[in-house]
């Protein structure tokens, strides 16, 4: 995840982006998109916003190890470990933010705590997509949307393209159709008043092809099966929560 907002921040105008890594292939992968890359935290830890981009279990060893001052922010996107855990650790300020790997293309979605994020933070966020500032409880259930959400609709995509394979399409063809599909429908309900029902709406022509795929979803489980694929990643954050409290 690190590297995504690394390849993305790499983008936009008016950062200077160090990167650090222990292991010096993780950093040889990234040089291209960092002004600097080391493998000392106390290097990172010299930039007025210091993002901790590793996994949930160790975030507070690595937040342990940098000393940060009362003016810099420090971010963590660690899935399940709250501010309350990571503040003690820190003079920083700590905003949890939940990005996704669209960061790396300009087209993040992300939560961001409402009660510390900071215009540095909004600029970041802003700088690789979209974002919403939300209550710090509601970070689970924004894990699971839009943290985890990018793996759901690639499993979507998928079916999608498998669909035109089966049907006679190449490989290709079909991953193209599909994938321009869900990123113009995307947009499409990212722009339009109109609300997704409207939009479905729209594509069915009287007595056309659509309706007649529609009714088959409506006639299925499909909706439920995305709520307990989200459902299910949103009680693995609460749990990766209860684990980084007893810690
Ligand atoms: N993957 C995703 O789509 C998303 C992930 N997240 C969150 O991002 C975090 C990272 O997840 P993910 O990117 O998937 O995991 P990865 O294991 O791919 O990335 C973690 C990176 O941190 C490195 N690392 C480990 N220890 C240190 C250290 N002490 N100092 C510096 N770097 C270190 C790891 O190196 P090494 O491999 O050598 O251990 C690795 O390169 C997690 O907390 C996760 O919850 C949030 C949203 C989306
Ligand atoms: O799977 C995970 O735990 C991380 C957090 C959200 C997306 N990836």
């Amino acid at each position: 995840m690190g590297s995504a907002l690394l390849k993305g921040l790499s983008k936009a105008d008016g950062y200077t982006l160090t990167a650090c890594d222990l292991d010096p292939d993780a950093l040889e992968s990234v040089a291209e998109y960092s002004s600097t890359t080391t493998s000392d935290p106390d290097v990172a830890a010299e930039a007025d916003v210091v993002i901790v981009a590793v996994k949930p279990d160790i975030v507070m060893h690595v937040v342990d190890d940098i000393d940060l001052s009362a003016d810099q922010t420090l971010v963590t996107l660690a899935a399940g470990v709250s501010t309350d855990v990571i503040e003690p650790h820190t003079d920083a300020t700590v905003v949890r933010i939940m990005p996704n790997l669209a960061a790396e293309t300009g087209n993040m979605a992300a939560a961001v705590t409402q009660h510390s994020v900071t215009d540095d933070v909004r600029a970041i966020l802003d700088a690789v997509g979209e974002f919403v500032e939300i209550d710090e409880q509601q970070m689970d259930i924004a894990t699971a949307v839009n943290g985890s959400g990018p793996a759901f609709v690639f499993y979507l995509l998928n079916a999608m393209k498998q669909a035109g394979v089966d049907g006679g399409l190449e490989d290709e063809e079909a991953k193209t159709l599909a994938a321009q599909t869900f990123k113009g429908a995307a947009e499409t309900v990212l722009q339009s008043d109109q609300s997704i029902d409207e939009l479905i709406d729209a594509v069915c022509s009287p007595n056309g092809t659509t309706i007649e795929g529609m009714d088959v979803l409506w006639d299925s489980d499909a909706d439920e099966a995305v709520v307990d694929a989200v459902s299910a990643a949103e009680r693995r954050s609460k749990e990766l929560a209860m684990e980084s409290e007893d810690e």
